[in-house]
């Protein structure tokens, strides 16, 4: 499967450039924290000193999954559909989320378990994964075609940032079978209460999540685990994560499952998690452990286990404040405010 190129590094003169202009802003050294460092990097993944956000994209990646006919979701199979409904038109979070923050919102259904609706992205590989606990979840070629897929909106669409988003009820079973093998970690640690199982249902989730590990060992390649494991949704974002990055275009990480498309793209094609911004950490149990895994840093902790792209979109306002921090504070000498060089 041919995945594109990523850019080359920015040019080694970046970064200091980027650097020296925010430590004369006028402020104390470093008193803008974090926000420093998300400057800093959006300078870096648009390759400029004056890092500018044009037509944000909030794409939420919709499937359905075979493991949600063996009890591992808190909630049917038929949510899936319904709640796609609802987000066309214009009651869930994430639609409302999209419009307060200014972010054209598509729903792309990669693969639900019910006719296409009106107005959603078609993308559909079939209805439905194939229950990963009796084998894999989509043959080798389905995945194929999803990464292209994936890649193929991105090019499609305008802008230079994409917000990644999701809906699939089981979707946190598919991502916690590609976190234990794409971490190594044990499976119990890669494994939450996604939409609130109680203590049984993680048990019953454990145990059929086991399964699904055991029916497929065969898969040693990351696209073979993206096969065996994968949902539609999460193989199609990552194709999306790859395009983006390879266009110099800003991803905006949501929470759990969206991480796991990411962590799936930088297996496939190692280097794009330099384009992402992790929005926030999730209290989906094992989110913390994956983010720490990666050595990344997420902008938000606001008890959050909805998906959707909810995060994303909360977090969005931070990435538009640093550019303009960046490109319009004054500086010590164009303000005339007395300081000390750095050391
Ligand atoms: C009404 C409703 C709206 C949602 N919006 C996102 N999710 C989230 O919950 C699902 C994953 O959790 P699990 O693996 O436990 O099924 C995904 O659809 C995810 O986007 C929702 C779930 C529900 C029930
Ligand atoms: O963090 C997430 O993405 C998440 C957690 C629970 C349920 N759905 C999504």
């Amino acid at each position: 499967m041919n995945l594109p190129q990523l850019p080359a590094l920015a040019e080694p003169g970046l970064a200091a450039r980027v650097q020296h202009a925010l430590d004369h802003k006028t402020k104390p050294l470093g008193a803008l924290g974090r926000i420093e460092a998300l400057a800093l990097q959006l300078a870096l993944i648009q390759g400029s000193e004056r890092p500018a956000l044009r037509q944000p994209q909030l794409v939420v990646y919709a499937a359905d999954h075979g493991l949600s006919r063996r009890g591992v979701s808190a909630y049917p199979r038929e949510v899936t559909p319904q709640m796609v409904v609802n987000m066309l038109a214009g009651g869930a979070a994430v639609s409302v989320l999209a419009r307060h923050q200014g972010l054209a919102l598509s729903i792309a259904d990669c693969g639900i378990d019910a006719p296409l609706a009106e107005g959603a992205v078609d993308l559909r590989i079939a209805a439905g994964t194939a229950d990963a606990s009796a084998g894999p979840a989509m043959s080798l070629a389905q995945a194929e075609r999803a990464l292209h897929n994936g890649m193929a909106l991105v090019e499609r669409l305008p802008g230079n940032a994409l917000l990644l988003g999701e809906m699939g009820i089981g979707n946190t079973s598919s991502a916690s079978l590609l976190m234990q093998r794409l971490t190594g970690l044990p499976l119990r640690d890669c494994v939450g209460r996604g939409t609130g199982l109680d203590d049984a249902g993680l048990a019953r989730k454990l145990a059929v999540l086991q399964e699904a590990l055991a029916a497929n060992t065969g898969a040693q390649m990351p696209q073979e685990i993206a096969a065996a494991l994968g949902g539609f949704e999460i193989v199609t974002m990552a194709g999306s994560v790859i395009a983006a990055a390879a266009q110099r275009r800003v991803v905006v990480v949501d929470g759990f499952i969206t991480t796991a498309a990411v962590a799936l793209a930088e297996a496939l094609r190692p280097g794009v998690l330099a384009a992402c911004v992790f929005a926030h950490r999730s209290a989906e149990g094992p989110h913390a452990a994956w983010l720490r895994q990666l050595a990344v840093r997420p902008l938000l902790d606001l008890d959050l286990r909805l998906g959707e792209g909810s995060g994303a979109a909360l977090a969005w306002p931070l990435l538009t404040a640093a550019c303009a921090l960046l490109a319009d504070m004054a500086s010590f000498e164009s303000a005339g405010v007395s300081h000390r060089d750095p050391p």
